[in-house]
């Protein structure tokens, strides 16, 4: 294992429901210096990309581009993960670069939970971002046969202990508390540390 986080933030949430959103807020309230967001599914990107001969960028964003090859990418990436459950964790988080504060902002499945409790067990909390269906319509969603209902999508949706809930439903005092209390818990772990 490269590099000991002080906290690990594993974040999840329905397609839009703002976990990006969140993670950023996170990481601007808590401090640039000491957060990294990493995304799993970023060197999944990158190595489907490269296997396939595609553009990583424009995977990357929330482009057409990336909807277009969605079902297949995560036909690939299951079976890479049937092959090695924690490949795409290990794989983000092997960074030279990342910070005290690792802000996991795309945990999908089991496995990737499982990963970070295993590796990092004491300092990982596990956060589910929740927006109603038609709060995350308003931001986009639509329902994909095939995306919506595959096991990239509802892995999560149950038998997961969350250890924090995050409401992101538009009332911005109650996702300012939410946030908020996460924050105060890095506060507080880092002087403990310091
Ligand atoms: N509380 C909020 N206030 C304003 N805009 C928001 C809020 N939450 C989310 N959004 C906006 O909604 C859109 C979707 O949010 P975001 O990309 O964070 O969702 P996501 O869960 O990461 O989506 P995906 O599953 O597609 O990656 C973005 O344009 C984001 O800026």
């Amino acid at each position: 294992m490269d590099k000991i986080p002080e906290k690990v933030f594993v974040i999840s949430g329905k397609r839009k429901s703002g976990k990006d959103y969140v993670a950023s807020l996170m990481c601007n309230r808590i401090g640039k210096h000491l957060c990294s967001s990493v995304q799993l599914s970023g060197p999944l990107k990158k190595q489907y990309a490269e296997d396939h001969n595609l553009n990583f960028e424009k995977l990357m964003d929330s482009s057409e581009y990336k909807e277009k090859f969605r079902i297949d990418m995560i036909k690939w990436g299951e079976d890479k993960r049937t092959e090695d459950p924690g490949f795409f964790c290990r794989l983000a988080t092997s960074k030279a670069d990342l910070k005290k504060i690792w802000i996991i902002t795309d945990a999908r499945r089991k496995t990737d939970v499982d990963y970070f409790k295993e590796n990092y067990n004491d300092r990982t909390l596990t956060v589910r971002v929740c927006a109603k269906e038609s709060i995350r319509k308003s931001r986009g969603f639509t329902f994909t046969l095939g995306v919506d209902d595959a096991e990239s999508e509802c892995g999560l949706d149950e038998g997961i202990h969350w250890d924090y809930l995050i409401h992101n439903n538009g009332d911005q005092d109650l996702l300012d508390k939410d946030i908020n209390h996460l924050v105060t818990i890095v506060q507080e772990k880092l002087c403990d540390v310091t």
